[in-house]
């Protein structure tokens, strides 16, 4: 016994150094193979999509554009299979779309995404009607006329009337930039900086009216 349990001591000792020996032999020969595949079909692809991932949130405006453009522009390189130098095309980064100056401004504690969706589960007057119906229609007079007033700051909002005054501080692009859009339509600056923000669902709890546009 004594001898067995010295052969096992034995044998376990070996086989850790071979491991390290082994292994960086295996491993660059595993990694050159994978190096020369992907090299030839799309690596403008794979590197898009890995280093992207965590450029994406900073920039998420441009991107979805300029990513089609290059999926784009990879398809005929990997159907052609040979053609490398179409892949080195792509990484010319012309910008297509103008690029939009965007800043997340950092919310306040209690002023999450999250937190505005428990308030609107919550509160039962973030338009501030009073039990008034939120059908009426209602004219850009009548939205310029609320454009400071504490509590009523109303935007127009894609035909939609809202308060937003609930949501200033909420807003991640920051209260400044909301309040431009105070007594006046927005649609326009609201689809040039985040066409994407769905505001019908957000705001659903701050409509007022509809813009009546007949005048
Ligand atoms: C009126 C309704 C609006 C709603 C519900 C709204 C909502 C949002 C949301 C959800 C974000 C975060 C977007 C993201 O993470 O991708 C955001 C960001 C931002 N918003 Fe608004 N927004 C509104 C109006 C506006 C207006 C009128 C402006 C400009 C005058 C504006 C300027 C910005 C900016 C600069 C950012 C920060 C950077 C960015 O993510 O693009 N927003 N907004």
């Amino acid at each position: 016994m004594g001898y067995q349990k010295e052969n096992l001591d034995t044998i376990e000792v070996s086989p850790p150094d071979q491991y390290p020996v082994e292994s960086p032999k295996a491993l660059p020969s595993l990694q050159n193979i994978k190096l020369d595949e992907p090299s030839n079909d799309t690596p403008k692809g794979l590197e898009g999509s890995s280093l992207n991932n965590t450029q994406r949130r900073q920039t998420d405006n441009s991107k979805p554009v300029v990513n089609l453009k290059k999926e784009e522009l990879a398809k005929p390189s990997s159907c052609g299979g040979n053609t490398g130098e179409s892949g080195d095309a792509v990484t010319e980064k012309k910008p297509v779309q103008k690029k939009i100056a965007r800043a997340k401004v950092p919310f306040e504690k209690g002023y999450s995404q999250m937190d505005w969706l428990k308030l609107t589960r919550t509160d039962p007057d973030l338009a501030g009607l009073k039990g008034k119906s939120n059908r009426r229609l209602i004219t850009l007079e009548e939205v310029k006329q609320h454009k400071s007033t504490e509590g009523h700051i109303w935007t127009v909002l894609k035909g939609r009337v809202y308060n937003i005054s609930p949501y200033l501080k909420f807003h991640p692009g920051g209260v400044d930039m909301l309040m431009k859009a105070a007594g006046k339509d927005c649609t326009s600056l609201f689809n040039k900086y985040h066409a994407w923000v769905n505001a019908e669902f957000m705001l659903e709890k701050c409509l007022v009216g509809f813009l009546d546009v007949s005048e």
